[in-house]
């Protein structure tokens, strides 16, 4: 068995005129937590996009855990087992937390979302499972305590751990995160840069775009750094810092 998990390669994606993405690749090994950095509009997110199937690529060669795998749909890349979180949350308002967690759960269970509402029988006993592990991971994340609580009543650090909640509930192989730390105080990141270690010792691997580089070097096993579509530059942090391509992007760039 091999120990890459996601091997990407080839992708190009073209907006119109515009070439969001030329030839890019990546290889992620098992237990990594890997960033993707790179300039305002370098591409990251389309790349995101492409590997989590919301956007089509023109061309590229998808393979997580050594299987072939086709970014045609999101849903399709879920039952993979890539899930992913947004930039800005998704997550259902108006229910509670630990529904937000159970509707993650569905993807893995045998009765769906129809077994959940008629609770019949074998239902009934996997809605309790679901139940039981949906706690499970709100206390993992560190909100088991507000798992009754109406999820646009969180705090905004507390629905970001709970949209990771709902990721994981899906039993990921990759755990893809858009900016996890946007929008969090200096507490907030300490304890996110916390948790991603917690879950990347619990044997998920982590793909994650973020503007902070600070928290992406301290974090990261492996950087990859786009600019303008392109990948500039791979490897470890301390590599990336020195990288000079890597500095005159950021230094050209809006950073
Ligand atoms: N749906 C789309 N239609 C047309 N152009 C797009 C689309 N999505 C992205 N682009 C363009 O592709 C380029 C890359 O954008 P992308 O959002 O992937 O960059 P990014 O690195 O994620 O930027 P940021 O850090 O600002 O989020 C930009 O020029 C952007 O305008």
């Amino acid at each position: 068995m091999s120990d890459i998990l996601l091997n990407i390669s080839g992708v190009n994606k073209r907006f119109g005129g515009l070439q969001a993405l030329t030839d890019v690749g990546i290889k992620i090994m098992k237990g990594q937590i890997y960033g993707l950095i790179g300039p305002n509009g370098a591409g990251k997110t389309t790349f995101f996009n492409v590997i989590t199937g919301l956007y089509q690529p023109d061309t590229g060669t998808f393979e997580l855990d050594g299987k072939p795998y086709s970014p045609s749909a999101p849903h399709a890349v879920a039952k993979a087992g890539i899930a992913r979180t947004f930039q800005n949350i998704r997550l259902f308002g108006e229910m509670s937390a630990l529904e937000n967690v159970m509707v993650g759960r569905h993807v893995r269970t045998h009765q769906g979302v129809f077994g959940a509402i008629f609770r019949h029988g074998a239902a009934r006993r996997e809605e309790a499972a679901i139940r039981a592990r949906a706690q499970e991971l709100l206390d993992f994340v560190g909100i088991g305590q507000f798992a009754q609580r109406t999820a646009r009543f969180l705090s905004y650090g507390d629905q970001r751990r709970l949209e990771i909640a709902r990721a994981l509930a899906t039993e990921p192989k990759l755990l893809a995160l858009d900016e996890p730390a946007a929008g969090m105080n200096a507490t907030e990141k300490v304890a996110l840069r916390e948790l991603l270690v917690k879950i990347q010792g619990a044997g998920v691997t982590i793909l994650l775009i973020e503007h902070d580089v600070k928290l992406m070097m301290g974090l990261c096993d492996r950087i990859s750094v786009l600019e303008y579509g392109k990948l500039i530059a791979e490897g470890l942090p301390a590599e990336i810092q020195k990288n000079q391509a890597v500095i005159e992007a950021y230094l050209g760039g809006a950073h």
